[in-house]
């Protein structure tokens, strides 16, 4: 297999994100950069550019204090760390581009950057989420790797970044295909004494672990804001975790059962089902019995902070629906009417009593 690069070359990492996760991120790779001599030091950061209500810009005061003010106050990223408003200067020259947008602006964001990158560059994706088009699904990967015509591993794992940022310990899974220099690139990239990491070859299973989990989080806050207690979130937990691993499955037959008892699987459902902002803004929409839309709500709770879950559980719908699955996917679907405001929140309760008898195996 060719090298990455040549002996003695200095990989410029490049990161395409620089929300509350992305900024993190980025301060875990610039700690690293500047440690290890194969990777170039500075680490370029693309900032969706906004005013702040200072009347500065936000790229500026990133540049200034080497901290992200709005999406990850108080914690100091590396003074190696450059904010850059322009996309296509970000990934000038780049050989390594972390992406980790929110899902929804993936698409453009490659389009704007097909051939503008160099051939030969390798990305990671750190986003939680697919693409719905009308001939079906698509991870983000590929959809990164049909645009931008490179290879794309994920990162997925029990992530919660305003805890890594305070360096507390974290495991987390890089998908690979084939290429495992590629993957050993990206560990040694990520992985530090805090941040520790596992490599596993099943991309398509360590992203949708990392997709559908979010889903199964807008149902635990529900539960939380039913005040319905812990068994019931147990439950919940269970069956979410159940319809994750069979639609995984039917979608990709080589995902394997072992990659959702690492990280991104079974631990990254726990965390987000405790401390994400998915179970968050849906315990505050059961508190509301449904009265104030997820949008409504996201904007005031997380401050321009975005959900993954609601929409990936519209983009779910659509596949059950077009594959004729949706009798299989009770759990799933309850949830996407939920967050529609089709059916009320304590649906989720009688969904999981629909599923436990039916007692489908995958
Ligand atoms: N925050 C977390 O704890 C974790 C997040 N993730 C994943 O990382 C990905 C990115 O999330 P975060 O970094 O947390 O972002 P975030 O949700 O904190 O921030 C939203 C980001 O979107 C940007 N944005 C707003 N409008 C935009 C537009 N029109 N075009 C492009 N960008 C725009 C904002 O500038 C901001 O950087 C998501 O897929 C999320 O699921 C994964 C693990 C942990
Ligand atoms: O993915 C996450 C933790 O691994 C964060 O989840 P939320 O987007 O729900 O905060």
């Amino acid at each position: 297999m060719a090298p990455l690069m040549e002996k003695g070359g200095v990989y410029k990492v490049a990161v395409i994100g620089s929300g509350n996760w992305g900024s993190v991120a980025t301060k875990i790779i610039a700690s690293n950069t500047i440690k290890q001599s194969i990777f170039h030091d500075d680490v370029r950061m693309w900032v969706f550019e906004e005013t702040l209500p200072t009347g500065e810009k936000l790229s500026e005061t990133i540049n200034k204090n080497h901290e992200n003010c709005k999406y990850l106050p108080g914690i100091y990223l590396g003074s190696n760390v450059v904010a850059d408003p322009d996309l296509e200067n970000t990934v000038k020259g780049a050989d390594m581009l972390v992406f980790v947008t929110p899902h929804s602006y993936i698409k453009g964001i490659c389009k704007r950057l097909a051939g503008k990158i160099k051939p030969e560059a390798k990305a990671i994706s750190l986003i939680k989420g697919m693409e719905v088009k009308k001939e079906g699904s698509c991870m983000i990967s590929k959809l990164i790797t049909e645009v931008l015509g490179i290879n794309c591993c994920v990162l997925m794992g029990a992530n919660i970044a305003n805890e890594i940022a305070e360096e507390k310990l974290s495991e987390a899974t890089i998908g690979y295909r084939e290429d495992q220099e590629v993957a050993n690139r990206w560990l040694q990239l990520f992985a530090t004494p805090y941040f520790l990491i596992s490599i596993v070859e099943d991309i398509e299973g360590v992203e949708l672990c990392g997709t559908l989990k979010n889903v199964v989080a807008l149902a635990a806050g529900l539960v939380d804001g039913l005040e319905m207690g812990h068994n019931t979130k147990a439950a919940i937990m269970r069956i979410g975790f159940k319809e994750m691993r069979a639609f995984s499955k039917l979608l990709f037959p080589s995902v394997k059962n072992s990659t959702f008892f690492e990280s991104c699987g079974v631990a990254d459902l726990i965390a987000t089902c405790f401390g994400g902002r998915n179970r968050k803004v849906a315990e505050a929409f059961a508190r509301n019995r449904g009265k104030r839309s997820f949008n409504d709500l996201e904007e005031g709770v997380l401050q321009g902070q975005k959900l993954q879950g609601v929409l990936t559980a519209q983009e779910l719908f659509e596949v059950l629906i077009d594959r004729g699955w949706e009798d299989q996917f009770p759990f799933f679907i309850t949830v996407s009417k939920i967050c529609t405001m089709q059916l009320p929140p304590r649906s989720i309760l009688q969904c999981s009593s629909v599923l436990n008898s039916t007692q489908l195996e995958f």
